[in-house]
């Protein structure tokens, strides 16, 4: 039986009542070999098609891998595929979960453009070398699902966080919630410059995320200041040009984050965080940043 809460009113459970899950050990990252403009497919990329410096780009994501292997995280490196530039944002393509057995499992996505559709064919083939068991949604009933662009975690629980409106449909959270037997907590985004909940939601730790509260809807704000207790906003320039909520923050403490993010770097720090910053240049000219150039997985 599906989980999937709408509003507030129906949330009958507590965070600390919930399932745990280990943190992830793992990262997956996507050379940017081929990553470019070639089409524009959110508000972010217009005016972009050609223009990005691929030697910058290199330099950018190997610092950010850098950072993941400092944090001790154990980083898996898979060549990117040509003809597919956007392949390198390896968030979008899956949702990959751990059972309390240890049971490893990935919910495959249906991308929603054309563009990026071959893309989860390639992630597919990678996580089958990974012991992963792969579950497919139901493609007759469901249109879209972009992974981990919009489904997030909670911090060691089993509890997930679904964006939709832009790039995944509502109905994709029952099946999920379904096959994977966890509660959904589903969340309309609002507004196309976030066209994905990894965009306006950063979730930090078991009691605090970072949002950009005008990506959603009243109910949508309603369910995350019930869940969180410290909700750290960021401003309009930073969550639009600096895509500063698209930050990850693997263990609860150390937060990689777009440079230049100087108010949400000061808030984060001062609710105890320690900040890293990471130039994502090129890649913000695509819509993406450090959440979306990297896949968590056990
Ligand atoms: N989760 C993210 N925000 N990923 C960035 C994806 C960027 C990519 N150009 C797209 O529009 O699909």
């Amino acid at each position: 039986m599906s989980r999937v809460y709408t509003s507030v009113d129906q949330i009958d459970f507590n965070i600390s009542d919930l399932p745990t899950m280990p943190v992830p050990s793992k990262v997956l990252m996507v050379k940017p070999t081929y990553f470019d403009v070639e089409y524009v497919i959110n508000p972010h990329m217009k005016g972009q098609i050609g223009d990005v410096d691929k030697m910058q780009a290199q330099n950018e994501w190997n610092h950010l891998a850098e950072g993941f292997k400092e944090l001790g995280l154990n980083v898996e490196i898979l060549e990117g595929k040509e003809g597919l530039p956007d392949m390198v944002f390896c968030a979008n393509q899956s949702l990959p979960f751990i059972g309390r057995e240890g049971t490893k499992k990935a919910v495959m996505g249906i991308m929603k453009t054309t563009q990026r559709k071959p893309e989860v064919e390639a992630i597919e083939n990678w996580f089958r070398t990974q012991g992963y068991e792969i579950l497919h949604l139901d493609e007759n009933k469901i249109q879209t699902f972009e992974g981990m662009g919009d489904a997030i975690w909670h911090f060691k629980r089993q509890l997930l966080w679904g964006g939709h409106g832009f790039r995944s449909s509502l109905n994709a959270y029952e099946q999920i919630s379904d096959k994977l037997e966890v509660p959904v907590i589903a969340l309309p985004l609002t507004d196309e410059t976030f066209y994905h909940l990894d965009t306006c939601m950063c979730i930090l730790n078991e009691s605090s995320a970072l949002i950009y509260p005008s990506a959603f809807s009243d109910e949508g704000l309603e369910m995350i200041r019930a869940m969180f207790e410290n909700v750290i906003t960021a401003t309009k320039y930073e969550a639009e040009k600096l895509l500063a909520v698209n930050a990850v923050c693997p263990d609860g403490k150390n937060v990689f984050i777009q440079q230049g993010s100087t108010d949400v770097n000061k808030k984060l720090r001062d609710a105890g965080f320690s900040v890293h910053e990471f130039s994502t240049y090129e890649f913000l000219k695509s819509g993406g940043s450090v959440f979306c150039m990297k896949l968590l997985y056990w």
